[in-house]
């Protein structure tokens, strides 16, 4: 597992373009038969990934110091990829493009499957310490609820800016309390309307959370500039198809395309308020 320390932003705006995204960049997540996982110190959140041509073992790895990886941990994960099985403890989720999942802290055998290895399921995890157990379930936008998956509530898909501003998108809330319950993870997924390239804008920090973004449903040549670092110290990276960003409380999230896209959020810290943030006006920014 790679482990990245926290950055202070007094450092971070001397930072050149190679240790920006050195610090903050995620690349080569989705490595077909692999799992691939980034500690970072920020709230010591992992970022990772796993895409199953045979079925893939989630171990703890030296790192954690654990018998099993989600000891102390709790589990959100989004399939970018193809139908896909999650077998938790011998328990077996289905899910399909865009499906997630919760897995609550204490569970011990985690195993990942493509139902197709040829168009393998490409599973997107986010993970962070937990003092609980809370229930595991699968996560669906639409469909029938059951005793293990979850629909996401109307209230919980917040349609949001306009093509005016260039920011027209929906952000779909999976994990979040009164949805899915979790110790400290809050997750979802927002998308933008065809002709709308930023996300996040008018954008905004939080003191009480950090945030993890994977950028996807782009093809090879797009990109996206996220921009980072303190209102009046702006940054930015240069981020492909599948890669993701680690953001610091501190720092502003937010990105313009060359074309629409969709991308993943995670939080974890302090608190659960989605609407917690420290709002940034765009005359401030510099
Ligand atoms: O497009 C957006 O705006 C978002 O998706 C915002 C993120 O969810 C976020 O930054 C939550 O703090
Ligand atoms: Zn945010």
């Amino acid at each position: 597992m790679e482990v990245r320390t926290a950055a202070s932003p007094k450092d971070v705006k001397h930072y050149t373009t190679d240790r920006l995204r050195e610090e903050f960049l995620i690349q080569d997540l989705f490595i077909p038969g692999e799992i691939k996982l980034v500690y970072s110190h920020i709230d010591r959140i992992i970022t990772g990934a796993a895409v199953p041509v045979e079925p893939l073992t989630l171990t703890a790895g030296a790192e954690l110091r654990a018998n099993y990886f989600l000891e102390r941990r709790e589990m959100g994960i989004i399939n970018v990829g193809g139908k896909g099985t999650v077998t938790v403890d011998g328990k077996v989720y289905t899910l399909d493009y865009k499906d997630g999942m919760y897995i609550g802290k204490g569970a011990e055998d985690i195993i990942f499957a493509s139902v197709d290895g040829a168009e393998p399921a490409k599973f997107y995890l986010n993970s962070a310490p937990a003092h609980t157990s809370y229930p595991t379930v699968a996560i669906k936008m639409e469909g029938e609820a059951s005793e293990d998956t979850v629909i996401i509530k109307d209230e919980n898909k917040v349609e949001l800016g306009c093509l005016e501003e260039s920011n027209h998108r929906v952000i779909n809330k999976y994990i979040l309390p009164g949805q899915v319950e979790s110790c400290q993870l809050v997750m979802g997924m927002t998308a933008l309307k065809p002709g709308s390239v930023w996300n996040t804008m008018p954008c905004h920090t939080h003191d009480r959370r950090m945030e993890v973004y994977l950028y996807f449903e782009m093809p090879e040549d797009a990109f996206v500039m996220h921009y980072m670092g303190e209102p009046q110290e702006t940054r930015h990276l240069v981020v492909r198809n599948e890669e993701a960003i680690i953001s610091p409380s501190w720092s502003i999230h937010a990105g313009s395309g060359s074309r629409a896209y969709t991308f993943i959020w995670g939080m974890v810290g302090e608190n659960q308020e989605f609407t917690d943030m420290d709002a940034v006006e765009n005359k401030e920014l510099r």
